[in-house]
């Protein structure tokens, strides 16, 4: 597959800026380690080990949210993952960042600090308009070439995205290569059997989106997490909304129900949603209540229940591919995991075609003792996967292909 410029292609001893996707799980005001830091590392170190002068670029959270937080804890997880110092400056384009880049050596990595503190980098907009950023045109003086190594974050237009591209040689880090690579192969693939797809994850927004685009291909979507509560709310039922000040379902709501009461009506007969959901009970252990028996929702609902866990099974037992986009609970504890693990588990027990994304979902396999082995296809991408499923371009995948002709 030829398509962009990869560091194969890249001169010697070059100042590189590199945007990485460093999007993780916060607790306690720290990043917590997953598989992205583990796969880009292996872009830094090549680079690294290479020579090149090496400065990261990206973002973590969304400004008003709490994972909304410095890079800094991000610096010390990729440096234990490339065994080498990382540098970081908590500046992102200003004179501290620029100091911090023409004082680095051959070899040496440096951080900058979280992309989404420049007021330019969001909302979307043009390539174009990005390129003539301050952001874009003041860091990129100071290099040579621009790698995107982001994959997860390509269907973003966001400046340290495609705002580079314009403006300096660009190239695909070795992330960016393999899930291109993958996903897209992915995409062109036709099967005969069942295809089933798992929908969970916080994000709901980004696969209620694709779900029309993609819902020809698929012949059932099984849900849970944030989007399966969504869909059971359109339903009928009394759940899907807040119950505190986390807004993971308010504003999604808003802003898909039209789409979900349509998907509802026109692809009622292909999506599974669950029957009871799990809740910490006052001893807080977990407990389960049938989805029909809920009056008024005055709890976090964390998980799937397991008679939904058994009615997705045989259905995942009998699919020819199961592609998986996000974890249909709280999965990082353990009382929350059974929806995850299970339909995992399913998976991994059976010889069909599987892949597995969502920024995090991944880390369940490790967690509960599976391994990438047991999948085709372990994806650390979430919304952009399933974009690429669609077959609809990314735009920053689109400007790197662009770049190289
Ligand atoms: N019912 C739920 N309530 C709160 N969080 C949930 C629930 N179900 C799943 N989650 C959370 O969803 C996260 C998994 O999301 P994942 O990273 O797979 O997808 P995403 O956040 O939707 O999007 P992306 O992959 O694009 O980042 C897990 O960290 C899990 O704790
Ligand atoms: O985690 C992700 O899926 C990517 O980093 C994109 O993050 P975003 O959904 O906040 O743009």
């Amino acid at each position: 597959m030829s398509t962009f410029n990869t560091l194969d292609d890249l001169d010697s001893n070059q100042r590189v800026l590199i945007r990485l996707d460093l999007n993780s799980p916060v607790s306690d005001g720290s990043a917590r380690d997953n598989r992205r830091f583990d796969r880009h590392a292996e872009t830094v170190r090549e680079l690294a080990d290479a020579g090149h002068r090496v400065v990261c670029m990206a973002h973590q959270g969304r400004p008003g949210n709490d994972s909304f937080i410095s890079l800094k804890s991000h610096a010390d997880i990729l440096s234990s993952h490339i065994d080498r110092d990382v540098q970081f400056v908590a500046d992102t384009y200003g004179a501290d960042a620029i100091e911090a880049i023409r004082s680095l050596e051959n070899g040496e990595v440096l951080l900058l600090e979280n992309t989404r503190m420049v007021e330019e980098e969001l909302p979307e907009e043009d390539p174009e308009v990005k390129a003539a950023t301050d952001f874009v045109e003041t860091l990129a003086a100071e290099f040579d070439a621009y790698i995107n190594d982001a994959y997860s974050a390509a269907h973003r237009n966001h400046a340290s995205l495609v705002g580079f591209p314009l403006v300096l040689p660009s190239y695909a880090g070795r992330v960016m290569q393999s899930e291109y690579e993958a996903n897209t192969a992915i995409a062109e693939r036709e099967f005969d059997g069942r295809v089933t797809m798992v929908i969970g994850g916080t994000k709901a927004t980004d696969v209620i989106g694709v779900m029309n685009a993609i819902g020809d291909k698929i012949d059932t979507f099984c849900m849970g997490g944030i989007a399966g509560e969504l869909f059971l709310r359109a339903a009928g039922h009394n759940v899907g909304y807040d119950i505190d000040d986390n807004d993971l379902y308010d504003t999604q709501w808003e802003n898909n129900k039209a789409t979900i009461e349509s998907l509802l009506e026109e692809r009622g007969d292909q999506i599974e949603l669950a029957v009871d959901l799990a809740y910490a009970d006052g001893n807080d252990e977990r407990a389960e209540v049938e989805v029909a028996a809920i009056e008024e929702k005055d709890k976090s609902y964390l998980d799937i229940g397991s008679t939904s866990v058994a009615q997705y099974d045989p259905i995942i037992r009998d699919s020819e591919a199961v592609f998986v986009k996000g974890a249909l609970g709280v999965f990082e504890d353990e009382r929350f995991a059974v929806g995850t693990s299970g339909v995992l588990e399913a998976i991994a027990e059976t010889d069909c075609f599987s892949v597995v994304g969502g920024g995090d979902t991944s880390r369940a396999i490790e967690l509960y003792g599976m391994s990438e082995d047991d999948f085709s296809h372990v994806s650390i991408a979430g919304g952009a996967y399933i974009r690429a499923l669609t077959g609809d371009p990314l735009p920053a995948v689109e400007l790197l292909i662009d770049a190289a002709n």
